[in-house]
């Protein structure tokens, strides 16, 4: 066989670009042209003039970070971690809090228009955040470093898997902005905490919990003092072996009703959003007496249990075992008999649900990043007259949104939600009426 001379390939990795961005893309990325390729600048905003350098090059775009600005955006601002530029958690720190949400009406503008050639959107105002201390729930990653001996806390870095130690988190809300310190400190007292691999903190509205995952057995000394030490946050031990006993759920209310959840159930992180949300939910739907609503990935009933207040009945539909029975638990508990729901894979065939019926003629859905496509091709959409979509993906709601309008409706409002505030997350609420 003919060998033909193939010049090996040189990795650009590690090189320097200078770059003009253009714009910002859905994730809060700068967007560059260089050479005839798109680079996706991490770090960058419109308008700049920044030295990139290349973390990765493809035959039609290169991905880069911002190491030096050279002409600042007026939109730039400070960010206020000083652990920003290695942490994941969030994007956009350098732009300013109150230019992020433009940024995100002109990525939804961008996608509606490419997937669904909806221009013009009906914009509604969005719902606000505080800047700082919104969330109330998240994961902290921890690895016992052999060389030092020591139990590392923090959350992965940005695009790896590696820990970011930490000492604050100024996003988290109040009991948890520095609990980083406290723990570390406390948990290399003993080397009896080294097997713990991650912890989860919630803050509730009773209580401010912290589970402990370790894959070692604690001794029950070891976890009275660490009890101690944290006093005044509830701490559960996990090993994976058994259920988790809780002394008391945690829980967060919404108006009169009161949600009950156990920690591995999802549930919106930011408390103030998430009242917000369901109100604007509530006032958009406007539901009558007779609407029968289909509550799809309604989790611990967050949606459902409102929608049941107002309508004649409410079926929520959920993955999670355990975020079904709780809901089921959340229904009972407010004394709600109009709602049901059930426990169903929603990207499975709708031939096999014993929860659908032709009578439901309002739809909410708030399904995670990969959207709803699988379960809306499947449903019979022409008996619904509205359709709610709670997004947290702004690419998989431009695509779903393009099939709910080919099927005969018309997108009647949109609106932000700053769920997020700092980072590239999107969180949209559509409400599409049928035509
Ligand atoms: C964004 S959360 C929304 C939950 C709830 N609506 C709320 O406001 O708290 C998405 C929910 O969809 C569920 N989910 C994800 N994939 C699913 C699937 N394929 N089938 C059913 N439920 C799913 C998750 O367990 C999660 O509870």
């Amino acid at each position: 066989m003919a060998q033909f001379f193939k010049a090996k390939a040189t990795s650009s990795k590690g090189k320097n670009l200078e770059l003009t961005i253009e714009s910002i893309d859905h994730q809060g990325r700068g967007v560059a042209k260089h050479q005839g390729k798109v680079c996706f600048v991490d770090g960058a905003l419109a308008g700049e003039c920044v030295k990139a350098q290349i973390q990765q090059e493809k035959a039609k775009l290169i991905i880069a970070k911002t190491v030096k600005v050279m002409t600042p955006s007026e939109q730039r601002t400070a960010a206020f971690c000083q652990d920003y530029q290695r942490c994941g958690g969030c994007q956009l720190q350098h732009l300013g809090h109150e230019y992020q949400l433009e940024h995100k009406h002109k990525a939804l503008d961008a996608l509606f228009s490419k997937f669904s050639k909806v221009t013009d959107l009906p914009w509604q105002l969005p719902i606000e955040s505080e800047p700082t201390n919104y969330r109330r729930a998240a994961r902290i990653a921890c690895i016992f470093d052999t060389a030092s001996r020591q139990l590392k806390l923090g959350f992965r870095g940005s695009k790896s898997k590696q820990i970011v130690e930490i000492q604050r988190c100024e996003v988290l809300t109040q009991p948890f902005t520095d609990i980083f310190s406290r723990l570390t400190e406390a948990l290399n007292k003993h080397k009896a905490y080294s097997s713990i691999s991650h912890i989860q903190l919630c803050d509730a509205d009773n209580g401010q919990y912290v589970l402990l995952r370790h894959t070692k057995k604690i001794e029950q000394k070891y976890k009275d003092e660490l009890e101690n030490t944290l006093h005044g946050y509830q701490l559960l031990w996990d090993d994976g072996s058994e259920n988790l006993v809780y002394r008391q759920l945690p829980s967060y209310q919404v108006g009169k009703l009161n949600f009950e959840f156990k920690l591995d159930n999802f549930v919106q992180v930011n408390r103030v959003v998430n009242e917000n949300m369901l109100l604007q939910a509530f006032n958009w739907l406007d539901l009558s007496a007779q609407d029968r609503v289909l509550d799809l990935f309604c989790g611990i009933g967050n949606f459902s249990l409102l929608m049941a207040k107002q309508a004649n009945e409410v079926i929520g539909v959920e993955g999670s075992q355990s975020s079904v029975a709780m809901a089921k638990q959340n229904a009972h508990t407010n004394q709600l008999n109009n709602v049901q729901f059930y426990c169903f894979d929603l990207t499975q065939q709708l031939a096999q649900a014993n929860w659908f019926e032709a009578s439901l003629n309002v739809l909410l859905l708030d399904p995670s990043r990969t959207g709803a496509y699988d379960i809306l091709k499947q449903l019979p959409l022409t008996q619904f007259k509205k359709v709610l979509y709670v997004s947290c993906d702004p690419v998989t709601l431009a695509r779903d949104s393009a099939l709910l309008i080919e099927a005969g409706f018309e997108l009647d409002k949109i609106g932000l939600m700053n769920m997020f505030p700092h980072t590239g997350h999107i969180e949209t609420m559509a409400l599409f009426q049928r035509r």
